[in-house]
């Protein structure tokens, strides 16, 4: 009997598990998910984005607008950085981030400073804007490669 050859990628798998972890996001606008990928296809650590520990989801801010104490931006923890901090082991030198939406600028310090070496993002629903082009700037000046994981048009359906 021959092997499978409908099972999902290495691309797939991982995007896919960043597109799970989006879906714990309590964030009612943009739900984002990342997964840490060792060099050799090991999953290493995962986040979303949402508050900290001991910060209620219930009783923080989920709104955009508004003075800066009460909109959710002081508050949330983008799921890069919590992917990051998530992580038990030693190092993330020269692993691979998969994430479901381009990194904003102070994820982007964070991913070079650990070392992560290749960024796989789906969307960049916010491309051209500082923030993204700061990401970008200074992934070039690091040498941190990124690229646009290409949507196959995949489905597939979980029953839970
Ligand atoms: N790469 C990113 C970008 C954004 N986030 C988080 C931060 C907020 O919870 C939300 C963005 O909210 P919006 O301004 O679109 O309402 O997404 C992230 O985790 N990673
Ligand atoms: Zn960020």
């Amino acid at each position: 009997m021959n092997k499978r050859e409908d099972y999902i990628s290495w691309d797939e798998y991982f995007m896919g598990v960043a597109m799970l972890s989006a879906m714990r996001s309590k964030d009612p606008n943009t739900q984002v998910g990342a997964c840490i990928v060792s060099e050799d296809h090991k999953i290493l650590s995962m986040g979303y984005n949402g508050l900290p520990v001991g910060c209620s989801d219930d009783e923080f801010p989920w709104n955009r607008e508004g003075e800066p104490y009460d909109n959710k931006y002081f508050y949330t923890t983008h799921s890069e950085l919590n992917a990051i901090l998530n992580y038990r082991g030693g190092s993330l030198e020269d692993s691979r981030l998969y994430v479901t939406l381009f990194p904003c600028n102070e994820c982007a310090k964070a991913i070079i400073q650990s070392g992560i070496r290749t960024v796989v993002y789906a969307d960049n629903k916010y491309a051209g804007t500082p923030s993204v082009r700061a990401s970008q700037r200074m992934f070039d000046a690091a040498g941190v490669r990124y690229y646009q994981y290409q949507m196959g048009g995949r489905k597939i359906e979980l029953e839970l």
